[in-house]
């Protein structure tokens, strides 16, 4: 396509996504739907550009206002991440004059916000959390996030997958932490290779792999995936306890339970009772209370541990729509609660980075429910699983993950074990 053309493009995929109205990985997949004669690179420069006015917004809109033309050409000029003869080759005399002054700009110089990137509800919490090691985390944000496969061990071992993709020709490394992880040199395309057909591995972060680990799932247990959307831990639980027992999997989202349904396929797991519930205190979950030994609760959340990858929630959630997930993650806790039997193990766990999300509702748990409930210290959980290195994984009683620490996306995991 010619460069004028592609960039003419990128404008109209940027204000799109800008709109903040919808997810923006829905709104890119949408475009490239529409424009199918895209190729592999001009849809990677188009994604990317978008991606990156996302994660350095607050930077991009301020320097824009310098220029001239409509505002989403600016954006897309100032954080174009195609080819850069494309843009030269798209681009006026005085547009290449105008980014030419504004690269003499040193970033050092700007405001702190122009620096964070971030909405202010969301700096000072962050602030109040990390504090030197806010700068790192904010960085962290900023870059792309690893592509880490999880090997399904009722299939195969993680070095055989290693030697599989090395004869593709793809290098991989294990995951420094949970035993079923490694973590891909780049990000090729998967989906047409063996060991991803045949259901050898899946797409996981190495921090979602670790919360199915600290469940710590066994053989010919009972075992509900409370929230199990589309069942990236579902399938992780269903390996570890080797296709046996029963493990169900459920979500109010008939939707994404129905996007888990090829996945339980390509894995070979026959332990799995996918189902749709109305709600946390559906009958369903009357009726299993207290004949549960495990049970996993991956809340609602406002998914701010993955902003590398949808950096647009920090512009599209709030603090009004943190306060609402904050009542609905006690709610379901305390449903998912009555579910297990003595001895039987809760995991509360979320994506969030905020203590709002985590550590308050885990801690609002522990008090109101001290007399059925222990806390189980995430670092013995996670030792018990063969978690390798734990003790860096760990704040207090408390698993938590963070991108500038640990690669990761941003996690939160509480445990208790049931009186
Ligand atoms: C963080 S996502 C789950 C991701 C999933 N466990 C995975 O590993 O791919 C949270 C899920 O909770 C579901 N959810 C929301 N309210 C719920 C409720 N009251 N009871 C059960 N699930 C609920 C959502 O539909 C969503 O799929």
């Amino acid at each position: 396509m010619h460069p004028k053309a592609l960039v003419d493009l990128s404008t109209e995929l940027l204000r799109a996504v800008l709109k903040l109205d919808q997810p923006a990985d829905g709104v890119v997949s949408a475009f490239f739907r529409q424009h199918r004669a895209l190729g592999s690179r001009e849809r990677h420069a188009l994604a990317e550009t978008a991606y990156t006015v996302l994660r350095q917004r607050l930077l991009f809109q301020n320097l824009a206002q310098s220029g001239t033309g409509p505002l989403e050409r600016r954006l897309v000029l100032l954080a174009w991440q195609g080819t850069p003869n494309y843009l030269l080759a798209a681009t006026e005399a005085h547009e290449q004059a105008w980014l030419d002054k504004i690269r003499q700009i040193d970033p050092a110089t700007l405001p702190e916000k122009q620096r964070h990137n971030l909405p202010d509800w969301l700096a000072a919490p962050l602030k109040d959390t990390m504090g030197d090691d806010f700068w790192p985390l904010v960085q962290a944000l900023n870059e792309a996030a690893p592509l880490d496969l999880r090997v399904n061990v009722l299939k195969a071992k993680r070095d055989e997958v290693r030697q599989a993709l090395a004869d593709a020709g793809l290098a991989a490394e294990p995951t420094p932490h949970s035993p079923w992880g490694l973590r891909l040199h780049g990000k090729p395309a998967l989906h047409k290779l063996d060991v991803f057909t045949r259901g050898l591995v899946e797409v996981q972060d190495e921090g979602s792999q670790l919360l199915a680990l600290i469940t710590d799932a066994k053989r010919g247990e009972m075992v509900v995936d409370f929230c199990a959307g589309a069942g990236g831990k579902t399938l992780a639980l269903g390996a570890a306890m080797r296709n046996t027992g029963r493990l169900y999997a459920f979500d109010v989202s008939g939707h994404r339970l129905d996007a888990l349904k090829p996945r339980l396929a390509r894995s070979g797991l026959s332990n799995v009772h996918p189902a749709q519930i109305a709600h946390e205190r559906d009958d369903r979950i009357k009726r299993l209370a207290g004949k549960i030994d495990r049970v996993l609760v991956d809340a609602p959340c406002s998914g701010l541990g993955t902003l590398r990858r949808n950096p647009d929630l920090k512009w599209r959630q709030s603090p009004k729509a943190v306060e609402e997930l904050q009542a609905k993650q006690t709610a379901i806790l305390a449903s998912a609660a009555r579910l297990l039997k003595p001895g039987g193990r809760l995991v509360y766990a979320t994506c969030s980075l905020l203590a709002a999300e985590n550590e308050a509702v885990a801690e609002a748990f522990t008090a109101a429910n001290a007399a059925q409930f222990e806390v189980l210290p995430a670092l013995q959980a996670l030792e018990a699983a063969r978690v390798e290195a734990p003790a860096p994984l760990v704040a207090g009683p408390y698993l938590r993950l963070w991108p500038h620490r640990h690669q990761t996306d941003g996690f939160f995991a509480a445990a208790w074990q049931k009186r």
